[in-house]
């Protein structure tokens, strides 16, 4: 890089005023004030119009500022846009005051004086944006107007979030690496750049050019920013709000080694000044790009029409999150390059290209509040309450923050205005706080002692839990609410007319005192009479806090299974008929529904597949359940704690005196049992039996198969090709039978199979 190409930018701070003065040097400006003045006793713009318009580019030049030299953004990204939509319009409206100054006509960005000034052999461009399809259109159709009656095609790319970087290669060696900067200046970022491993030092091939600009985006993926925040509020540092100021400040920094310890990574969008080989089109030049070692975009499409676009576009609206990094929505460009020369560009943007922005899923917001909710299996977990946003569609007022370390870690504090994000369907999270807008107020937040709800002192399960738990699982009211709800919930009992309001108002009524379900005991016991006079508040399933009238500011209460009449409700007593159904729903719904910790779906299909009643499963010892398929020894633990609670072998007694089949269908009558209380383990392949299929031939006789071989294994059946298990038989002693000798274990029996065994001795 030659000397007089760099200088740094504290000699820059030139021509008219800057909006902040923190040391940065700053190439932008607002408008400066003499030209402000020559123009308005010129202009037949009023003065008002004028004022707002220098106070709008003056924001948007402060929120560049802090976005691209800062990297700690204050507004979210679609607040950015609006505003600068806004400046676009007043400009459309009164063009006078669209001078080449306004932050409109320029690239956005500036350089810091912590790096060294680089000018770009070619200039890095920013993109203009389509947030519609009619701004879509209009800009396709002016490319076919522009190109004319030659062939032509688009290039779709998706819009990486990250910072742009130039890179130059000489003679296959990388030489410079630089920010965008202004888009003619940039930061040399060389040494931080160097340590990024997708990038290569060398250019591969034989066919390297003497010259190239490659031009990127480097990001930080969504997975490591979490465990980045955790480290540096360890570390006592400030957080960084989302992945893309983390790539931004993990980039930018003084220090090339702080650079190494970040995960970051870069794809190629675009190719600057070159020299030495000649390219017809980008997708052509991403294939050599590609062949000399750079890390170019797997997902890049080019197609022949604008409908071919709309695909595209539609295609990762729907499937945005199965990309490695953040994207904020797809660019489109013309793919020939000679054509790209025809349209040009403008000050600030090719007109060969657009982006077409995604609907944002991240927005700023405060949070008001940490508050602590109780689940059913009595873990207590702090949520953020903020004040209510739209994003991605919905109106947003809860964040999950999982418990008190994920608070630490974060570094988000009650007060902050911090970055909220929600992925589609996913449950909205905060990302991380937005630390220049501290004002000192903001406090930590300190987990309670005390059960919110029953106030029993919280404590964890076991030593070393993260987590806290009430002790109190069978009173406190929060806990059973949660469980009665789960129960009748979809993947349990499904009882119609059971929602979050009838398991709130059958647990803790206002009125009467006593209510009809201190456990979930007395489920299938419940009467009309009883439940006519419970009148109850309407619980939020969020806060666990009641629910208000809007308009009075009161909490509601309802009486919600009486009608005004004091006569029981068509849903109530379709309630009370679905319960009774209830009980002849599939072992595996019922055992989930008993919320035993750790013991969902999957585990409780295994084990009513494998003991086939809950008495069995009751009888088990530790080690049998251990051994089931899916259980393991988390679980078996778990399931051995659950049934020493006397309360809970009590809920199983009125369960079954009420009629509940717990037994999986079929067990008891599929006559005899000969293989009761064996333990078989199956390996290799067998010829007449598929793995289940044998399994299952098994589980009829009664036996248990698992898939560990000890010395109470009864029989271990080799197909061809046995493992280790195989060995392990014959070490241990244990009874081996081949295809045959299965075949005689169930056809006739243990004892007969026993003389066809082979032994070790073998
Ligand atoms: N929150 C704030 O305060 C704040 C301030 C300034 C800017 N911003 C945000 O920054 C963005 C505007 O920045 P901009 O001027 O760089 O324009 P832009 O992000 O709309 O488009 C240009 C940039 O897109 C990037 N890009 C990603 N994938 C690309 C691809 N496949 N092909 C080409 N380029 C690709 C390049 O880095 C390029 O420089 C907006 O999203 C804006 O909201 C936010
Ligand atoms: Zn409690």
């Amino acid at each position: 890089m030659p000397a007089r190409r760099s200088r740094t930018v504290s000699r820059r701070r030139d021509h008219s005023r800057t909006t902040l003065s923190n040391g940065y040097g700053r190439t932008e400006t607002v408008a400066g004030d003499k030209d402000a003045q020559t123009a308005s006793t010129a202009s037949s713009v009023p003065a008002q119009v004028r004022e707002q318009h220098a106070q709008l580019a003056e924001q948007v030049e402060e929120h560049r500022f802090r976005y691209y030299v800062k990297d700690q953004p204050v507004v979210s990204d679609a607040e950015f846009d609006r505003l600068l939509r806004s400046l676009e319009a007043l400009e459309e409206q009164h063009p006078e005051l669209r001078t080449p100054d306004s932050p409109t006509q320029k690239v956005a960005g500036a350089y810091a004086t912590e790096f060294t000034a680089v000018e770009h052999r070619e200039r890095m461009l920013s993109l203009d944006n389509a947030f519609d399809d009619e701004e879509l259109s209009a800009w396709a159709d002016r490319v076919a107007k522009d190109v004319g009656t030659g062939e032509f095609h688009f290039l779709c790319e998706l819009k990486v979030d990250g910072l742009a970087v130039n890179l130059t290669y000489e003679h296959g060696r990388l030489t410079r690496a630089a920010t965008r900067g202004d888009g003619r200046t940039g930061e040399d970022i060389t040494p931080n750049v160097r340590t990024i491993s997708d990038i290569p030092e060398r250019l591969k091939g034989d066919r390297v050019p003497e010259l190239v600009e490659v031009r990127g985006e480097v990001f930080f993926p969504m997975t490591g920013f979490e465990e980045l925040n955790a480290r540096l509020v360890a570390g006592g540092d400030k957080p960084f709000a989302n992945p893309r100021n983390a790539a931004a400040g993990s980039l930018r920094q003084k220090d090339p080694r702080v650079t190494a310890s970040r995960p970051l990574h870069m794809v190629v969008h675009g190719i600057g000044a070159r020299e030495g080989f000649d390219i017809d089109c980008l997708s052509h030049a991403y294939e050599l790009l590609h062949e000399w070692g750079l890390p170019t975009a797997q997902y890049n499409r080019r197609v022949r029409g604008i409908d071919e676009v709309r695909e595209f576009i539609a295609y990762f609206g729907e499937n945005r999150h199965s990309v490695e990094h953040e994207i904020d929505g797809v660019v489109v460009k013309l793919d020939e390059i000679p054509l790209q020369g025809r349209l040009g560009s403008t000050s600030r943007a090719p007109r060969w290209a657009i982006a077409w922005k995604y609907a944002p899923e991240e927005v700023n917001t405060k949070l008001v509040d940490i508050r602590v909710g109780v689940g059913r299996t009595g873990r207590v977990t702090p949520y953020a309450c903020v004040e209510p946003v739209t994003v991605a569609g919905s109106e947003v007022e809860f964040a999950t923050l999982h418990n008190q370390d994920v608070v630490k870690a974060k570094g988000v504090f009650i007060g902050d205005t911090v970055v909220l994000r929600k992925a589609g369907d996913v449950i909205p999270e905060i990302l991380g706080p937005v630390v220049d807008l501290r004002d000192g107020s903001e406090r930590e937040f300190v987990m309670p002692a005390e059960c919110p709800e029953c106030g029993t002192p919280l404590r964890p399960m076991k030593e070393g839990d993260i987590d806290l738990r009430c002790p109190n699982s069978r009173s406190c009211p929060a806990q059973l609410r949660e469980r009665l709800f789960y129960l009748a919930g979809r993947k349990c009992l499904d009882i119609e007319n059971f929602g979050y309001v009838a398991a709130t108002a059958l647990t803790q009524p206002l009125e009467p005192a006593e209510p009809p379900l201190r456990d979930e005991s007395g489920l299938f016991d419940l009467t009309v009479e009883e439940l006519l006079p419970i009148k109850s508040y309407v619980l939020d399933q969020d806060t666990g806090l009641p629910k208000r009238d809007p308009k009075t500011g009161e909490e509601k209460i309802v009486t919600f299974f009486a009608n005004q009449k004091g006569e029981a409700k068509t849903n109530t007593l379709a309630m009370l008929k679905n319960i009774q159904e209830a009980k002849d729903r599939p072992l595996a719904r019922i055992i989930t529904g008993l919320s035993i910790r750790h013991v969902g779906p999957v585990a409780a299909e295994a084990l009513a597949r494998e003991f086939r009643s809950l008495e069995r499963i009751e009888e088990a010892s530790e080690e049998e359940l251990a051994a089931v398929e899916g259980v393991g020894p988390t679980i078996a633990a778990s399931l051995k704690q659950w049934f020493e609670e006397d309360w809970h072998r009590e809920i199983l007694r009125r369960w079954r005196t009420a009629g509940v089949r717990m037994e999986e269908e079929g067990a008891g009558d599929e006559g005899p049992r000969p293989l009761a209380g064996m333990t078989v383990v199956v390996t290799g392949t067998l010829q007449r039996y598929t793995r289940d299929g044998a399994k299952e031939a098994l589980q009829q006789l009664g036996a248990k198969v698992t898939g560990s071989v000890s010395k109470k294994t009864s029989f271990v059946v080799v197909g061809e090709n046995p493992g280790s298990k195989y060995d392990k038989a014959m070490q241990v002693k244990v009874p081996v039978l081949n295809e045959d000798g299965f075949a005689v274990l169930l056809e006739q029996g243990p004892d007969a199979a026993r003389d066809v065994a082979l032994s070790a001795e073998e």
